[in-house]
C-alpha cells in the first residue's frame, strides 16, 4: 500500500533505542513533535543529543543504528526506510553538530546553500536558484557578495549561517539543528530564531533543536526533553518548571547549563 506524509505530526518516536556497537546511548525515548511545534533537546555532554537527532534526521553516522522502539519521521520509518530515506531528507533540513566547520571547502557559498538541490536535479534553473540563494543570504544578514566567497574567507559565525541557509534551501517540513547557536552572536542569533519562528507560523514547519541556552525553549515556546545517559529525565515547555522523572532530579543542574 502506497505510504502517505504523516500531516500533523512530524516525529513519532515510541521507545526508541539506538546503539553504537553494542552499547546503548539512547535508552527507550518516546516523543511526539507536530507540525508548527519546536521541541529543545538538552542535556549534558556524552548525554545522546547527536545520537538522538542526527538519526530523526535520517543522518546517522555509520556506527549508529535502532536497537529497540521505532521511530516515524514524516510517517516513514526510522527502522526500515527503505527509498523513503530520499523523500525523509528532502523534507527535513538539517544543521549537524559543528556545520559552520565542516562546509564543503571546494564549493563557493551559493554552490554550498544550492547543494541540497543540485545534489536533487542538477537541469534546475540557475538563475532561480541564484535568486533562492540571494533570499537566504538576506535573511541570514549576509552581504549578497558573500556567494561567490569560499567558507574559507568567513567567519566561524558567518559559516553557521551559510549552513542555516543551506539548511533551509528546500523549506523544509522538519527542522532538525544540533547546537543551533554554535558561534552566533546575539543578533544572528536573533535572526536565526526569527527564521524559525516565521517557517513554523507560516508554513507549520516543526524544529528539534538542541541547543543548553537557558532562554531557547521561551524564545521558541518550545517543548522542552533533558537527557541524562541516553534517558529521558525531565519534560516541560517554555520557561515552566520541568517535570523530573524519578531519579532523574539530580540532573536537575543540565536546566540552568
Ligand atoms: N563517533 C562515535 N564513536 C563512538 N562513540 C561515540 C561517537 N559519537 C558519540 N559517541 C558516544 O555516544 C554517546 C552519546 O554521544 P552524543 O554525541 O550523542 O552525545 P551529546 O549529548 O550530543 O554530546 P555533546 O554535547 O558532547 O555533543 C557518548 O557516550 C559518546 O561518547
Amino acid at each position: 500500500m502506497p505510504r502517505t506524509l504523516d500531516t500533523d505530526v512530524a516525529i513519532r518516536a515510541d521507545d526508541l533505542s539506538l546503539a553504537r556497537g553494542g552499547t546503548r546511548v539512547i535508552d527507550g525515548i518516546t516523543l511526539k513533535l507536530p507540525f508548527a511545534q519546536t521541541l529543545v533537546v538538552r542535556g549534558a555532554t556524552g548525554s545522546g543529543k547527536t545520537s538522538l537527532v542526527s538519526m530523526l534526521a535520517g543522518r546517522p553516522d555509520e556506527g549508529l543504528s535502532v536497537v529497540g522502539g521505532e521511530a516515524f519521521v514524516h510517517g516513514i520509518s526510522a527502522r526500515r526506510p527503505g527509498r523513503a530515506h530520499r523523500e525523509w531528507t528532502f523534507h527535513t533540513g538539517y544543521l549537524p553538530q559543528g556545520a559552520g566547520a565542516s562546509l564543503p571547502s571546494r564549493l563557493t557559498v551559493q554552490d554550498v546553500i544550492a547543494e541540497p538541490i543540485t545534489s536533487r536535479d542538477r537541469r534546475v534553473n540557475s538563475r532561480a536558484l541564484a535568486v533562492r540563494v540571494a533570499t537566504l543570504l538576506d535573511e541570514m544578514e549576509l552581504p549578497l557578495g558573500t556567494a561567490p566567497k569560499y567558507p574559507y574567507e568567513l567567519s566561524a559565525g558567518m559559516r553557521q549561517r551559510v549552513a542555516l541557509a543551506r539548511a533551509f534551501v528546500l523549506e523544509p517540513r522538519l527542522f532538525v539543528a544540533d547546537d543551533l547557536y554554535a558561534n552566533l552572536d546575539v543578533e544572528v542569533r536573533a535572526a536565526a530564531r526569527a527564521s524559525i519562528v516565521r517557517r513554523r507560523d507560516e508554513r507549520g514547519m516543526a524544529s528539534l533543536v538542541v541547543t543548553n541556552d537557558a532562554d531557547a525553549p521561551t524564545d521558541l515556546d518550545a517543548d522542552v526533553l533533558v537527557l541524562h545517559g541516553g534517558h529521558a529525565v525531565a519534560f516541560g515547555h517554555g520557561s515552566d518548571e520541568l517535570q523530573w522523572t524519578p531519579g532523574g532530579a539530580p540532573d536537575r543542574r543540565v536546566s540552568t547549563a
